[in-house]
């Protein structure tokens, strides 16, 4: 479960990015955030794996109030959430099971079911076999599947993605929203922010909409 409770977020220099945010999203649901660029939805997801902190209110996830949490708690409470954001860049000179195997080498998982779960993960997003490859002899979709595939590789309860279908063709980005979809199926909890809530239209998600840092609506 994931509240936000009157959140707001100042950058230093003052600028507020985020103002009076309060909504809650119940374990299982799908909800597309919107807003035009700049309206702070990439400010808004990173305030969940607390990658920034509130300035003020309060954000819960799973109960766990991590506006407030202490550093050293941070990577167990990143175990919980997929994440696939702006900055989740893959590392070109890895392949791609290097790429997907990289959270579980974070966390000290056991090395043979670690790789069982690599290919689990390549599997789920429709990459099984292309393991040995290099990101560079990608397409834009598959770098972005393999950036999912490591997202739940620690099968999170928890799948956040900003802008996912950014930079990707339509056929691409109709087949990652797919992909968000059947997790969300299988139980997955997932925010996704996204210009185009077309390509979810259809499983008619709940959406939220951010304009100059506050939210329009809740529907
Ligand atoms: N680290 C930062 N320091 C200062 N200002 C920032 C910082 N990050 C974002 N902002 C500002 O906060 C506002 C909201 O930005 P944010 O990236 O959250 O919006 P967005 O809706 O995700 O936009 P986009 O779709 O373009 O990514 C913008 O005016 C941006 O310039």
């Amino acid at each position: 479960m994931i509240v936000f409770d009157s959140v707001a977020k100042r950058y230093p220099g003052g600028y507020t990015a985020l103002a009076g945010i309060s909504f809650e999203i119940r374990h299982g649901e799908l909800v597309v955030l919107s807003g035009h660029s700049g309206a702070g939805k990439s400010t808004l997801l990173k305030l969940i794996p607390a990658i920034e902190r509130p300035t003020a209110g309060t954000v819960l996830i799973n109960g766990q109030d991590v506006s407030r949490l202490p550093r050293r708690a941070i990577p167990y409470l990143r175990r919980n959430l997929g994440l696939v954001l702006q900055e989740s860049r893959l590392l070109f000179d890895r392949s791609v099971f290097d790429n997907v195997m990289l959270p579980l080498v974070i966390t000290g998982h056991p090395p043979g079911d670690a790789s069982k779960r690599v290919a689990a993960a390549l599997e789920r997003v429709g990459l099984a076999g292309r393991e040995k490859e290099l990101p560079a002899g990608l397409s834009g979709g598959e770098q972005q599947r393999v950036a999912i595939a490591r997202a739940i590789v620690n099968r999170p309860s928890i799948l956040i993605a900003d802008e996912p279908t950014a930079h990707l063709d339509p056929a691409y980005a109709t087949e990652i929203a797919d992909l968000f979809k059947s997790f969300n199926r299988a139980g997955v909890t997932v925010l996704i922010s996204t210009h185009d809530a077309s390509l979810f239209a259809e499983s008619a998600p709940r959406r939220l909409t951010l304009a100059k840092g506050q939210l329009l609506e809740a529907a």
